[in-house]
């Protein structure tokens, strides 16, 4: 063969492979890194068994979710959040249908926001277990509330919980990890430690700032003790009951927006499979959403003027959804999801 008819072959393929590179981009649920672990990488299944896990938040949602999927990779569960009997049952559910006993799971009752009792917790934790292998930091709120309607009180709750109550925890966890020279911190941080949008404003930099943070923190540990793996997780949305639990305008005041139908959110289960691979592989960053959600981030990296454009756009939209009782997103994404399933 002539290398002119290569070079034709070459030139007519070349577009036919870029189509198919990017029909497969439109169906991705997660960053080109995330699915190529996912493909090639290390199993969940070989990585993490035996491990002694710390989960935040782990009373629903996502943390409910990973407590119930870790429970059956046979690892050590420390389950956390405020309300004892919600901890109760997620454990019930983990026993019943994982493959832990009992001694495997310890239910231990814990608020971010109060931070005076974070090391006694983690010294709970050493006490029962020897060790903490990971330290999932899920626990967190969103915010549903316009900027100038807010009360500073609202936007002091969101730093507090997400934001000092998580570095808190990592900080009474660290040493014990520098003293093993081994151990994963992963944060569940969110689209809104990437980018912004309306009625997010307080949650949106609660996020940004543990970006920072994480980011920081494991360039510090590459040099001193690069044994210690962090990880941020950024999903877009998902399934579970952060909406309903979200903070409003006040601090007192629950969320009044309607968040009935959640189908076009991804699945907790995919989103939480997802977040096991990003630890069995020790990745970085990830990025976990359907499409046309994973877009922004993309966007917001590598094309900001178009991104802004856009945000703005849908923003509008968002806050006519919240300002009518809806939820923010539900109105205008459904319909997209409801054709591409
Ligand atoms: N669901 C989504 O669309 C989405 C998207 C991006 C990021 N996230 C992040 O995922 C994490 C989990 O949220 P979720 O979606 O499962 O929501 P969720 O409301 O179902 O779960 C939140 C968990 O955090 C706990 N929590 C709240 N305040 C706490 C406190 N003061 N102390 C200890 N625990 C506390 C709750 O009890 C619950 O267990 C959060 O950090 C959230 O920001 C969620």
């Amino acid at each position: 063969m002539s290398w002119e008819l290569v070079l034709w072959l070459l030139a007519l393929c070349a577009p036919l492979l870029l189509l198919v590179q990017l029909l497969r981009f439109l169906r991705a649920d997660g960053d080109l890194a995330l699915l190529w672990a996912e493909w090639q990488g290390r199993r969940p299944e070989w990585e993490l068994t035996d491990m002694v896990v710390w989960v935040t938040g782990a009373s629903s949602g996502i943390g409910e979710e990973l407590a119930f999927q870790l429970s059956k990779l046979g690892v050590s569960l420390v389950l956390s959040a405020r309300r004892v009997p919600e901890l109760e049952r997620v454990k019930r559910r983990c026993l019943e249908n994982g493959n832990l006993k009992e001694k495997d799971i310890l239910v231990l009752p814990l608020d971010l926001t109060d931070r005076s009792s974070h090391e006694a917790a983690t010294k709970t934790v050493l006490q029962e277990f020897g060790r903490i292998d990971i330290l999932v930091n899920n626990g967190g709120r969103t915010q549903r509330s316009l900027c100038v309607d807010t009360s500073m009180d609202v936007y002091k709750e969101l730093i507090e919980l997400n934001y000092l109550g998580t570095i808190s925890l990592t900080k009474c966890v660290l040493p014990h990890m520098i003293e093993r020279k081994q151990g994963k911190i992963v944060t569940v941080n969110s689209f809104m430690g990437i980018l912004s949008a309306p009625l997010s404003t307080g949650y949106s930099a609660s996020k940004h700032a543990l970006q920072g943070f994480f980011n920081g923190l494991r360039t510090e540990l590459d040099n001193t003790c690069p044994g210690i793996i962090v990880s941020n997780i950024c999903p877009g949305p998902v399934q579970s009951d952060i909406v309903k639990n979200a903070l409003t305008e006040d601090v007192t005041k629950s969320s009044p927006g309607s968040y009935g139908d959640q189908s076009y959110k991804m699945a907790t289960s995919r989103c939480v499979r997802l977040m096991l691979i990003t630890m069995a592989n020790d990745l970085k960053e990830v990025w976990i959403a359907h499409q046309p959600f994973l877009l922004m981030p993309y966007l917001w990296q590598y094309m900001p003027t178009w991104a802004w454009w856009i945000t703005s756009k849908l923003g509008k939209k968002r806050i006519e959804n919240f300002q009518s009782g809806m939820d923010a997103d539900s109105f205008y994404f459904k319909t997209w999801k409801a054709k591409h399933d």
